[in-house]
């Protein structure tokens, strides 16, 4: 297994070890030594799992503290664009964006860290995306970014006038318009 870094702080890549045979593969999809062996330390406490079509576009979303979570994504199911933004005041990479294709196949799992916003578009037909929380769910606490900012720029990897976004989403500010909110 591995950890690769991505060039902003905190934001790591992990590659699990696969064990194939002729009946299939095996792998630990977690292991709280592997990830301490590394350095990298949490206490995940939730669980979350999405199921979406071709084209839908889930954030960018983040809570504040006192309930920002750390995020370690995957994916069971299909192929998506995950895509984070640093907003954490005072980071040398505040406002940089981050996109990298997650899916059933490579098996990579993305470890977000409190202080990033995140969200992901599905790629495939369908796809499934588990991903461990390291705090609650808190709805008052959430807060999200427009997933068009210019400022920006994501690339989403699909055709932003086809992709399915909720109203909740559609109605989000941009970085721009709250970075003074942040409390990261
Ligand atoms: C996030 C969450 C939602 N809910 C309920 C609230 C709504 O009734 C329903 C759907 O929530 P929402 O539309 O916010 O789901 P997503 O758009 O997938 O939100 C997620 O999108 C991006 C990708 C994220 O990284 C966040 O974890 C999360 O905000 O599930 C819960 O009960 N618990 C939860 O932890």
């Amino acid at each position: 297994m591995s950890f690769s870094e991505t060039g902003l702080p905190g934001l790591l890549v992990y590659e699990p070890k696969i064990f194939g045979d002729s009946r299939g593969y095996f792998f630990e999809s977690y292991n709280a030594n592997t990830f301490r062996d590394a350095g990298i330390e949490y206490t995940f406490v939730q669980d979350n799992q999405a199921r979406s079509t071709y084209g839908v576009l889930r954030g960018l979303h983040y809570q504040q503290e006192p309930y920002a979570q750390t995020k370690l994504v995957r994916v069971l199911e299909g192929k998506i664009i995950d895509a984070v933004v640093d907003i954490r005041k005072g980071s040398p990479t505040y406002g940089q964006s981050f996109t990298i294709e997650l899916s059933a196949e490579n098996k990579l799992q993305l470890l977000v860290p409190k202080g990033f916003a995140h969200g992901y578009a599905v790629i495939s037909e369908t796809a499934e995306v588990m991903y461990k929380c390291d705090n609650f769910y808190h709805k008052g606490s959430e807060g999200g970014i427009i997933y068009n900012d210019p400022d920006l720029n994501i690339d989403w990897g699909i055709e932003l006038n086809d992709a399915i976004i909720s109203d909740k989403d559609l109605a989000l500010p941009r970085l721009a318009d709250i970075s003074h909110n942040f409390m990261f």
